[in-house]
């Protein structure tokens, strides 16, 4: 089901993010703090001559992660390596990689925290001291190894910092989280991208539907190019904010960018819950979703919008969520927000 929603964050296969993505951090809209730290790093290091520090990604699906990751590896001026930790089944699958690696290569490590232990236990020696300690043999006779390996910086990506174990985290020298975009900012992705896609847009157009995007610049990727298929029907070759209304409106995409999904989710607790506090796990049972799609897709945006708490005892609707829904909260309902 989450698989089928327009505002997934989540990637699926007919994003064209190649297309989309930023080359240099230049064209990189936006998380101004990260660029210009990134910026700093990267500078001293080829002054040194030196690889950069590991870097570790975090934050919500579709913000650039693996965007950036493929910066840093363009502006060092290095080769770019990508897996996935779900991909590395075995210690030996890493070892391979990280010898296989060229002077000051990035090696890109996409969904990190899902990393075998076995698998990150070959990871410390290589982050810390660019070494790979290899056993040789087995029972009595067998001895270890250790190799050196190349210089080589490991950019790690993942959605779910908590997730990752304190002695892999503090072997990031660099650690970036990336926060959810301004509409400002979402207007500049979108400006872009419709250039690179040839679309005529105006500024309002730009703005309804970066508005209508979670923050999110995969999502404003994705809805811009449905616009456009909505303008092209229509027989229009310009976006503006009318053309792009009524398209998100099709779309089922609300005035705040939620969804069905995102508005199933509120009136579950407003309807069933009077408006909490409810426990996630009830919910995820209550929308057969899945916990982690809850607190992972669902839930970040809601809150950042303060229509949703997350509370000790649970979800809280906020005053701003009951008027979202139009409804009034019962008398005597929790607001997160006080909590
Ligand atoms: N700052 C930005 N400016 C312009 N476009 C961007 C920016 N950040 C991301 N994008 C676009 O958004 C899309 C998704 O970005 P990316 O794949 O880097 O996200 P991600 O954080 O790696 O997501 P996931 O967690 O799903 O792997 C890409 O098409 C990219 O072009
Ligand atoms: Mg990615």
């Amino acid at each position: 089901m989450t698989e089928d929603r327009i505002l997934t964050p989540a990637r699926t296969p007919e994003d064209v993010d190649a297309a989309l993505r930023p080359k240099n951090l230049d064209d990189f809209v936006g998380q101004k703090a990260a660029r210009e730290n990134l910026r700093v790093f990267i500078a001293a290091a080829k002054s040194r001559g030196d690889a950069l520090d590991h870097v570790l990604f975090f934050g919500p699906p579709g913000l650039g992660k693996t965007t950036l990751a493929q910066i840093v590896a363009r502006e060092m001026g290095v080769g770019f390596r990508a897996t996935s930790g779900p991909v590395i089944a075995k210690s030996g699958d890493l070892a391979a990689l990280l010898t296989n690696l060229e002077d000051g290569d990035v090696l890109f490590i996409d969904e990190i925290h899902r990393l075998a232990p076995a698998v990150e236990e070959v990871l410390y020696p290589a982050m810390e001291d660019r070494a790979l300690d290899l056993m040789i043999g087995e029972g009595p006779s067998a001895r270890s190894v250790r190799i050196d390996l190349p210089r080589f910086t490991l950019v790690g990506a993942t959605t779910r910092q908590g997730l990752l174990t304190t002695p892999l985290r503090d072997r990031f020298g660099i650690p970036v989280r990336l926060h959810f975009y301004t509409v400002d900012e979402l207007e500049r992705v979108v400006s872009r991208a419709a250039s690179l896609l040839a679309l005529g847009i105006t500024s309002d157009g730009a703005h309804e539907i970066a508005r209508r995007s979670r923050g999110t610049p995969r999502i404003a990727g994705r809805l811009l190019r449905r616009v456009r298929d909505f303008a092209h029907a229509a027989g229009h070759d310009t976006v503006d904010a009318r053309a792009a209304d009524a398209a998100l409106n099709r779309l089922e995409v609300d005035s705040l960018g939620l969804d069905a999904m995102d508005r199933r989710y509120l009136t579950m607790i407003a309807d069933i819950y009077r408006g909490g506090p409810v426990g996630v796990e009830t919910l995820a049972a209550g929308l057969s979703e899945p916990r982690d799609t809850i607190e992972e897709v669902i839930e970040p945006y809601l809150i950042q919008l303060g229509l949703v708490a997350r509370t000790a005892r649970g979800r809280c609707l906020n005053a701003l969520g009951w008027k979202h829904l139009g409804l009034n909260p019962p008398a005597g309902a929790q607001d997160g927000l006080f909590d």
